[in-house]
């Protein structure tokens, strides 16, 4: 991998939640290949605004090997970044406006900020596998898109032998050890909204369609609500299709979706870029089996920089204080990292 990396080469290195197998993909070529249709074989990654077909990473070699065993890092002092708190609250203000005025029912508004780093990405994806056992942990590289990492807790969409699954996932407190969270209307309805919108879009498509009870679920050092929603994908299902009328759900974007989109690349001051797009394998075990998250709880590395992404869902019901609390403890999955 170090090898692959100093020749400026594509790779993507991953490892699903709860398992073991590290599998990596080696393109060996510089060329920026794109998907059409996910009838390809490799690994996908998709920029939050989709006008351009996501990036493809062609498996000129594949290798899967066991995840090492590497203690968790003790958590040292973390320096959280204040800057711009004003600015990010007068955002969430802006967006509690627009849902006043019946413009937007919930909106995700987010942030990046640039942390000073040197740490090695063999080292830092180590970190990740070592810390975020439950999530999904990468780490992408193409010399003509650069280079992030992650832990997602996130699944956009799994499909294996016709089977779809996919996840609502919405609403965050900070986990607490021994105690369920308690979760207010807000959250609830927060979440209940990307349940809706994911029922909208696929219960006409896909046979058997199940929405499963509401969970809460760690990911890292914070509690979320999670459904599980699955169902049966007909036989000459559009997977290109299903995978565009999931991106992006209402746990990154908005509603309604189009005028969400607006109100984020107006007013957050900053390009998303592969924050809040989605990843992963596409047919690459098996014709037709396709694996993909979003790409949460994640970073952009680049010399000396290690840039964080963290965003989250404003309803009417959000308070701007506890939504910029919100945001500095999701920024603490990748922060833990550094
Ligand atoms: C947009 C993010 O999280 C989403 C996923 C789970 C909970 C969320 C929330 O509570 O706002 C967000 O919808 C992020 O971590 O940057």
């Amino acid at each position: 991998m170090d090898t692959h990396l100093k020749r400026k080469l594509p790779i993507a290195v991953f490892r699903k939640p709860k398992e073991s197998q590290l599998t990596a993909v080696f393109q060996f070529g510089e060329d920026l290949f794109r998907t059409a249709d996910f009838q390809e074989k490799g690994f996908v990654f998709a920029p939050f605004h989709s006008e351009e077909n996501a990036v493809l990473i062609k498996p000129d070699e594949l290798h899967k090997v066991q995840v090492p065993s590497i203690l968790p890092t003790q958590k040292g002092e973390l320096k959280i970044n204040d800057i711009d708190k004003e600015v990010h609250i007068n955002l969430v203000k802006k967006g509690i406006e627009e849902i006043s005025t019946g413009n937007l029912k919930k909106v995700i508004l987010s942030r990046r900020v640039d942390y000073s780093s040197s740490k090695k990405p063999v080292e830092v994806l180590q970190k990740l596998l070592a810390n975020y056992p439950n999530a999904y942990c990468y780490l992408f590289y193409h010399p003509k898109v650069g280079m992030w990492c992650g832990a997602t807790p996130e699944t956009l969409v799994h499909i294996k032998n016709g089977n779809l699954s996919t996840m609502s996932l919405a609403a965050t407190l900070p986990y607490t050890a021994n105690t369920k969270p308690e979760w207010g209307p807000k959250e609830i309805e927060e979440q209940k909204m990307v349940s809706d919108y994911i029922r909208e879009k696929l219960e006409h498509t896909v046979a058997n369609f199940e929405i499963g009870k509401t969970e809460s679920v760690r990911a890292g050092n914070l509690w979320h609500l999670k459904s599980e929603v699955k169902g049966n994908l007909p036989a000459n299902a559009d997977i290109k299709k299903i995978i565009m009328a999931l991106h992006p759900t209402p746990a990154v974007c908005g509603i309604p979706t189009q005028k969400a989109k607006e109100f984020i690349k107006k007013n957050e001051g900053y390009d998303r870029s592969f924050y809040t797009g989605f990843l992963g394998e596409i047919n690459l075990n098996s014709p037709g089996e396709i694996s993909l998250f979003v790409n949460l709880r994640c970073m952009e590395l680049s010399e000396g920089t290690a840039s964080i992404y963290v965003g989250g869902g404003i309803t009417a019901e959000s308070n701007p204080e506890s939504e910029w609390i919100e945001i500095q403890n999701k920024s603490l999955t990748m922060l833990n990292i550094l």
